[in-house]
């Protein structure tokens, strides 16, 4: 305790400062803190148990929750807004089962729906009348949703759509908020009518009874049973035996059926279906943000708390941060998770801007967008997941056990890098972004792509090389993220050239593809970090802050360019005899962060409510909280403190004869 209050004394960060940048001001975190405080306070949330409950506990207590904050917390709170609502989703914990209400449903209304549907559904679902979800996936189809199966056949004679599930495959399967609590669905389904097959298109298809819940008549619906995670969360299943709906339950902002079936097809892009796909994406930055800043929370503050080896007779022990590996894997992970925080915020702006774009029917900035949150929510969940395994490793032994608070994050996080789209996946699209751009700079001279992109015009090695610089390090990025655009798309071309057809040259250039948009993503990350860095809102911040940031932004650029040391030595980018120079400006960048660690942690400011960790107590009273916690197992609870599978079991083994 003493170690960890020396550590903040001595810390010259302006934590207080931080905080209210990371959050968007004084204003922002008063309100956080009395959103947290309302749930600390409020019995109906107490976690002392938490770890200890069963799958269906679980479920029970976070139906409960959630129930609650939506009918007496939010009111009391005057909770509206999407960030608040997430705001407290998140001090909440867990999963929350009535998310894809307001997180998809409710979007894909607002986003989708023509402003009568809007007039008619959204009141219903802002009261909580109804309770939605999103049923995209199915049993045989996620990735590829031109594929689903389920189909709408329009009857023009009763104006009505069949929903049908043709096939044990159109089943569908795994959307949350369905196996057990949703009356109604969004629904993505082939629109037939006239004898046409016109793609998929969203329905609004109920699926239980408003009196008593039960399914509607040719619905068939449940749970798809315990996963790897998300015990919290309904994900379920949805069979359809032709089911029908009125005509117009087929969301018809940018397509239209006529009551005589007449199709009137999207005047811009079809792809504005997918658009609830693309806000969910441009979100997981920032949830990946939230999930590792957690854990480095816990992490950070073990690493000053534990001593492990007497390395000097007579000092006392070393702190796990004084090792240089711990530095190392601990303070590198800070790095990247301000990088996905400057990447979130930008993300998050890009949506916005595109959004009202949209708007005014202006498609200019959609493949951006699309190519740019496909990217970042693949790099940034990545990062994250592996980020918390990391530092669940980083904390020895301990760091297993379920009161760390690592397993939640953890499975919390990892389906972030399958949901909403397969990272893999995601990242061919940015590539496939990436190698049309490039194409149209070589077709079109005059042609000026989006910033981000700009190097596929122009990439040179800055002479005399100084790693320190910002400016520099961005050369050294576009050098090699422009030779890997090249490389993956010579080697489609090539494909194309000895004959292959353009699947077989594509997915023959699938791992290049893959590592350009990486490669990409990593440059958007970094260019983002150095440029916001170069804000007013941080000059005007203390310089020794403004100083920790800029280490952290070289840590995290540079760290990317010695792990990656192969791509950009192979660019000609940087040479092998560099590596060196590199490596010790992030060894120094590292030890300025240093005395700064616990404070930047703290900087995120997660009350111990939120954590659920014994190792990331903020007092750092680790050892007693280990105490505390296994006080409550139910396993050391039995009369003499004999477990009954001693007298069915063990008993007989200690006397058999053997
Ligand atoms: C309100 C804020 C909320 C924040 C939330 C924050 C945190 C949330 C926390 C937790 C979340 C909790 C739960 C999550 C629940 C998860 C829910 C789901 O998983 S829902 C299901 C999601 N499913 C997918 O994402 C499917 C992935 N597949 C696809 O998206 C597409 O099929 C595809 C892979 C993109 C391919 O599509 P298609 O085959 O139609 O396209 P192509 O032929 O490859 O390309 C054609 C053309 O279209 C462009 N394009 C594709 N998609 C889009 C798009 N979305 N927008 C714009 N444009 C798109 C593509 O670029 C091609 O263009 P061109 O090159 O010009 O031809
Ligand atoms: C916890 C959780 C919650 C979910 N919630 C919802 C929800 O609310 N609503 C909903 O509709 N869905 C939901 N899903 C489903 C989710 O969106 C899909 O699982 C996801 O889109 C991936 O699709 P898939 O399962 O078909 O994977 P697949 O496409 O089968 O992918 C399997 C592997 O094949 C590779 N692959 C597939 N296609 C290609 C390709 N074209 N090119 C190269 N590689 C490829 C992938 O990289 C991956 O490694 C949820 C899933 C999970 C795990």
């Amino acid at each position: 305790m003493e170690t960890i209050a020396a550590e903040r004394k001595a810390s010259k960060l302006a934590t207080k400062e931080l905080t209210y940048f990371l959050y968007g001001g004084e204003e922002m975190v008063l309100r956080k803190r009395e959103i947290e405080n309302a749930v600390i306070s409020d019995p109906t949330y107490d976690i002392t148990k938490y770890h200890y409950l069963t799958r269906e506990e679980l479920f029970e207590q976070a139906v409960k929750k959630s129930v609650h904050s939506i009918t007496k917390l939010m009111p009391e709170l005057d909770i509206l807004g999407v960030f608040e609502r997430h705001s407290l989703t998140s001090v909440i914990g867990g999963e929350n089962p009535l998310s894809l209400h307001t997180d998809m449903f409710m979007p894909t209304i607002t986003g989708q729906g023509s402003d009568e549907q809007q007039e008619k559904w959204l009141p219903l679902a802002t009261n909580y009348k109804i309770i939605g979800c999103y049923a995209q996936t199915e049993m045989g189809h996620g990735t590829y949703v031109r594929g689903l199966e389920t189909t709408a056949t329009y009857d023009p004679v009763k104006q009505e759509f069949d929903i049908h599930s043709p096939t044990l495959t159109s089943i569908k399967w795994w959307p949350g908020t369905l196996g057990v609590n949703a009356t109604h669905a969004i629904v993505p389904a082939r629109l037939i009518t006239k004898g046409e097959d016109k793609g998929i298109h969203n329905f609004i298809v109920q699926l239980r009874s408003l009196d008593n819940h039960t399914a509607m008549k040719g619905i068939t619906i449940g749970d798809i049973g315990p996963k790897f995670g998300y015990a919290e969360m309904d994900n379920g299943f949805l069979k359809f035996e032709h089911v029908r709906i009125p005509r117009d339950n087929l969301l018809m902002r940018f397509s239209q059926v006529l009551p005589d079936g007449t199709y009137v097809r999207p005047k811009t892009s079809s792809k504005l279906s997918y658009g609830t796909m693309v806000l969910i994406r441009a979100g997981l930055s920032k949830f990946s943000f939230e999930m590792l800043s957690r854990a480095l929370t816990i992490a950070i503050r073990y690493s000053i708390v534990r001593r492990q080896t007497q390395n000097r007779p007579g000092e006392a022990e070393t702190q796990l941060l004084d090792y240089v590996n711990q530095q190392h894997t601990l303070i590198t992970l800070l790095a990247t998770v301000f990088g996905i925080y400057f990447v979130s915020q930008d993300t998050i702006q890009l949506y916005v801007k595109t959004q009202s774009q949209l708007n005014e029917e202006n498609m200019e900035l959609l493949p951006e967008l699309h190519a740019s949150s496909s990217g970042v929510k693949a790099i940034s969940t990545n990062l994250a997941s592996q980020g918390i395994e990391t530092c669940r490793i980083a904390c020895g032994g301990h760091g297993y056990s379920l009161s760390s608070g690592f397993p939640f994050l953890y499975q919390s996080t990892t389906p972030s890098m399958t949901y909403e789209g397969d990272n893999n996946v995601l990242l061919l699209q940015t590539a496939r972004y990436l190698i049309k751009i490039r194409k149209e700079v070589q077709e079109d001279p005059s042609y000026s792509p989006p910033d981000n992109v700009n190097y596929l015009t122009e990439a040179v090695r800055p002479r005399n090389i100084n790693f320190r610089s910002p400016q520099h390090q961005l050369a050294l990025y576009q050098c090699m993220v422009r030779a890997c655009v090249d490389r993956a798309a010579t080697k489609v071309s090539q494909g194309e050239k000895i004959g292959l057809d353009y699947f077989d040259a594509w997915n023959a250039a699938a791992v290049e593809l893959i590592q350009c948009a990486e490669a990409h993503t990593h440059y958007v990350m970094v260019k983002s970090f150095i440029e916001n860095i170069d804000k007013e809102e941080v000059r005007n911040m203390s310089p020794y802050n403004q100083f920790i940031l800029k280490c952290l932004s070289d840590i995290f650029s540079l760290n990317y360019i010695l792990n990656k040391s192969g791509l950009f030595i192979e660019a000609g980018a940087i040479y092998g005899r560099e590596l060196n120079e590199i490596r010790e400006v992030i060894q120094s960048q590292i030890l300025e962060v240093r005395p700064a660690a616990v404070s930047l942690v703290d900087a995120f400011d997660y009350p111990d409510f939120v954590l659920r960790s014994v190792l990331g107590r903020k007092d750092g009273d680790v050892y007693t909280a280990m105490w505390e916690w296994v006080q409550h197992n139910p396993r050391n609870k039995h009369k003499n403190g004999v477990h009954p599978v001693y007298k069915k079991y063990t008993r007989k083994l200690l006397r058999a004869k053997m």
